[in-house]
């Protein structure tokens, strides 16, 4: 009688447009909804099997079998509407004229049981559970523990030489068995953070076109403008509860990706179900494309994103705030949105604009600022003193470099009760053109400018660590290879342990190794860097590099907003979560 998508008609014509989708007549007849299953609710634009065209609603297992079972109940009271009680296909409906949309609720069973990515367990799927779910003979008879799976599965992704197939490899588990996913992610973290995150993500990014299979992620372009509302009602989820968005024009430390970043958001976000317990059906990454300056894109013949340049001021702003508006109009105020790999010009806006109505936090500002700031509270153990002993230096005045630098005046502030614009004075910054100095305030853009201290003009970050004299150095400039042999060897020649921190992205792109920062210290160094770099030894002694990167802080920064119901951030989280 059936379909293989066993599609589950809980109500048809004949309820007026204003009805709950869950108030209508049962139809056809009806398995007990399997608990594990995730029932739909959709607005019934379906084909003669039953398979869902347009979705309106969807919550998780245990709200639809809930609500499935409130529409069973409501629907025995109805009386036969037209249609018959054996037109399970609704064929007779669609010869009337219908003044309403029909809804049903679907099940997914079986042959597109195995394809639903959130459902499927593949050959862990029990007997008991292969007859329940109408998967006999759709796969082959032995069952699998999970356990099993993630072993073999392990095997497979080690045979892999290159980390990019190994990337591949996970994209396609999480497309096609996410608990498998999930699971192997979380069991292997250490191994698989680099893969599914940085560097790898970043490689991912840079020829996502060329590797493009499924889709992930949500889209919007410019040519969405006026319409992102209907946009984000085309995403299945409906409870989402956080958002990662990238305009993808400064991916890592690689630059300009448009559309191409969209690696990023869905990367973060499996750190926010693998590392923070977010359930993955209330993630959503996002890619506001509104086009790209990057040349070799634009002439890529496999590029994804719009074949234009970079829209900006009021086009990129009214955008942004459409579908800032429309987030919370959909999913409400508590919903919260991760900024990041924005460039500077519109990060620091952003997250200005933003921070006062939305619930709203720049990863690459705050969160890396929170987990650098509590890698140097870590480390004052090793090195002694007080925040306020310390002097750092910068090489990059950017996000990350300001934010880190903020944070640890603010830190410094609430430890002595000295004003904010005295502790400042503790952090120096280079830039692309020298020390940032008083002489330079006027042409400075505004970020940069709380860090023009009185100095007479540096040039180069030699001669700033040599003038400056810091205990801490931290990269955060998004070029490599900046900090040189020179620039540790006066770190090592003023300070017994001197504190350096490469922390830009990915490996390519880090100030210096970790066998450069501990080999021209002497072993003295006290190091961390954004992308992971192996232990090693030196001189008989094994080094095992720490990693200061904000995955270790934003899923747990983010669970705790969420769990809380803030609705918005504010700094003294900040330093809590750094704490
Ligand atoms: O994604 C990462 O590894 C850290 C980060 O936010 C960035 O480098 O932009
Ligand atoms: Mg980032």
């Amino acid at each position: 009688m059936m379909s293989l998508n066993r599609s589950i008609f809980l109500s048809n014509a004949g309820i007026s447009s204003s009805s709950s989708p869950f108030t209508g007549r049962q139809r056809g007849s009806v398995p007990s909804v399997p608990s594990s299953l995730r029932v739909v609710a959709v607005n019934s634009n379906r084909d003669r099997n039953g398979s869902v065209l347009t979705e309106t609603t969807r919550k998780d297992a245990r709200d639809g079998a809930g609500s499935s079972s409130s529409a069973i109940d409501a629907d025995s009271k109805s009386t036969v509407a037209p249609g018959g009680p054996h037109d399970v296909y609704d064929e007779d409906a669609a010869t009337k004229e219908q003044v309403v949309t029909p809804w049903f609720v679907s099940v997914a069973s079986g042959y597109t049981l195995l394809r639903d990515p959130h459902h499927n367990k593949g050959l862990a799927f029990t007997d008991k559970e292969r007859g329940a779910h109408y998967l006999r003979g759709l796969l082959p008879p032995t069952v699998v523990s999970q356990e099993l799976q993630v072993k073999k599965m392990m095997h497979i992704i080690r045979q892999y030489q290159v980390p990019l197939q190994k990337y591949m490899a996970m994209m396609d588990l999480q497309e096609s068995n996410e608990k498998l996913f999930y699971k192997l992610l979380i069991d292997n973290v250490e191994e698989m953070l680099p893969i599914v995150y940085t560097p790898t993500v970043g490689e991912a990014c840079q020829k996502y076109g060329s590797i493009f299979g499924r889709p992930q992620g949500l889209y919007i372009s410019l040519k969405e403008k006026g319409c992102i509302h209907e946009v984000l009602r085309n995403w299945p989820e409906k409870n989402i509860e956080v958002i990662v968005v990238t305009d993808g024009e400064r991916i890592l430390g690689l630059g300009d990706l448009g559309c191409q970043g969209m690696g990023i958001p869905v990367g973060k976000l499996a750190l926010y179900t693998a590392l923070g317990g977010v359930r993955p059906s209330a993630c959503l990454p996002v890619t506001i494309d509104v086009g790209t300056n990057n040349e070799n894109l634009l002439n890529d013949e496999y590029y994804i994103g719009l074949r234009q340049r970079r829209a900006t001021g009021q086009e990129y702003a009214e955008l942004l705030h459409e579908f800032m508006s429309a987030v919370k109009q959909t999913y409400g105020e508590k919903v919260l949105i991760q900024f990041e790999d924005f460039a500077n010009h519109n990060a620091f806006d952003l997250l200005a604009k933003y921070s006062t109505t939305h619930l709203v936090f720049n990863d690459d500002i705050q969160g890396t600022a929170s987990v650098v700031l509590a890698g140097l509270v870590a480390s004052l153990k090793v090195v002694g003193g007080t925040l306020a002993d310390h002097t750092f230096l910068f090489l990059g005045a950017g996000e990350a470099g300001t934010g880190i630098a903020e944070l640890i005046a603010l830190e410094i502030s609430k430890q002595t009760n000295m004003p904010v614009e005295e502790t400042r004075k503790k952090v120096w910054l280079v830039d692309s053109k020298g020390l940032i100095v008083s002489s330079r305030r006027e042409s400075l853009q505004h970020f940069k400018k709380p860090w023009a201290h009185e100095h007479e003009p540096v040039k180069t970050l030699l001669d700033a660590v040599n003038d400056i004299k810091p205990t801490v150095l931290i990269g955060t400039s998004g070029v490599g290879r900046t900090f040189t042999k020179e620039v540790i060897e006066a770190m090592a020649s003023f300070n017994e342990k001197p504190i350096i921190l490469s922390l830009s992205n990915p490996t390519s792109q880090s100030e210096c190794t970790a066998e450069e920062a501990y080999t021209w210290s002497q072993g003295r160094a006290i190091f961390a860097s954004g992308s992971p770099f192996a232990p090693l030894e030196y001189e008989g002694k094994t080094f095992v590099p720490g990693q200061a990167n904000n995955a270790y802080i934003f899923p747990g920064l983010g669970l705790g907003l969420i769990m809380s119901g803030a609705i918005r951030v504010h700094d003294d989280m900040l330093l809590a979560a750094c704490e």
